[in-house]
């Protein structure tokens, strides 16, 4: 009696504990599966974070139970699904191979392109200041002419070789103002503490009628409007392949003196701390690959290459 009463503890403490865990983690794999499921998260977000920490809730997902949280898919296109992938039923999204998880992506991006086909045309390319966006907008431009590449409105002053209605429209401070009273602008913000952007509506409204494919290449503050304005709207997040590229690029571009590098830089702390909100993510090491990731998320063909 006396050496059961005084026996220690812990092991049943530590099961306890283990199988609250468990639990836990149980009803957060339940959670991403619902939020999959509800069209509230985008599978390749999941995947994406999945590959970020593979120890993480989506990390733990088993490759089957995600698959299946997919709407329209059912337990034989899962299967059809694996078999083509080759990827062992048994496996977890965490652990799969850099191949396997390329397959997967582009399975579920052909998937959405043809479930989504009407309704993703508008696509918003944010980013940290000097990732490239501008690059990987020129690249789309030229060699994917079928993307309306919106031009936008802002209060900054032209620089050398900038041609008014090609790279901005240039506007003062009034003229703005009256382009937000009448209601022109689709979103606007102040960028970098200075000056004023803003994204003309009419262009965007009439080339999505006429069935092309627009892209947006504007700030955090303007993507979070035009996903409360135009929930349709997919949110591209443009990555560094590491911080101190991004450094390198800033500095490398030389357009912006040494305090005004260290201002953009803080804002593009808070700015990757946001990237989670967006619904892809595109790591910008080679532009010609960034910029093909992103018009596949758009469904949209090159041109043909000219002779
Ligand atoms: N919200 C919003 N941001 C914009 C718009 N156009 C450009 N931007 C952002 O404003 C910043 C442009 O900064 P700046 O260095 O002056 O111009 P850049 O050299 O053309 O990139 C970038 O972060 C763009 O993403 C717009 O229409 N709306
Ligand atoms: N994939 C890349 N590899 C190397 N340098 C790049 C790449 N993409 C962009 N750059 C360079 O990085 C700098 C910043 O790019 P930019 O397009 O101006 O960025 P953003 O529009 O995001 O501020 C430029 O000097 C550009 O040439």
């Amino acid at each position: 009696m006396a050496e059961t009463s005084s026996r220690p503890a812990p092991p049943e403490v530590d099961r306890q504990a283990a199988s609250q865990a468990a639990v836990a983690a149980r009803r957060a794999r339940a959670a991403v599966k619902a939020s999959i499921a509800s069209r509230e998260v985008s599978p390749l977000t999941v995947l994406d974070r999945a590959t970020a920490d593979p120890e993480g809730v989506e990390g733990r997902l088993r490759v089957t139970e995600f698959l299946l949280s997919v709407p329209a898919i059912g337990t034989t296109k899962m299967q059809e699904a694996l078999d083509r992938l080759a990827i062992s039923p048994a496996k977890r999204l965490g652990g799969l191979g850099r191949h396997q998880r390329l397959r997967l992506r582009q399975f579920l991006i052909e998937r959405e392109n043809r479930t989504g086909r009407q309704r993703n045309r508008l696509v918003v390319l944010a980013g940290p200041t000097a990732v490239g966006k501008g690059t990987v907008s020129s690249y789309i431009r030229e060699h994917y002419p079928d993307v309306l590449l919106s031009v936008s409105a802002t209060t900054r002053k032209p620089r050398p070789g900038e041609v008014d209605g090609v790279n901005y429209y240039f506007v003062d401070d009034a003229e703005f103002d009256r382009m937000i009273v009448e209601g022109e602008l689709l979103e606007h913000a102040t960028v970098h503490n200075a000056y004023r952007y803003g994204t003309p509506r009419a262009p965007i409204e009439k080339a999505l009628a006429a069935g092309r494919s627009v892209l947006l290449e504007i700030d955090l503050q303007g993507a979070r409007q035009v996903r409360a304005s135009m929930p349709e709207a997919r949110l591209i997040f443009l990555l560094p392949p590491t911080w101190e590229e991004l450094v390198r690029r800033l500095i490398g571009r030389g357009t912006e003196d040494t305090a005004e590098q260290q201002r953009r830089l803080e804002t593009a702390k808070v700015e990757l701390a946001a990237q989670d909100e967006f619904d892809y993510k595109v790591v910008n090491h080679d532009v010609a690959e960034a910029a093909r990731e992103v018009v596949d998320l758009m469904k949209v063909r090159a041109a043909p290459s000219r002779p």
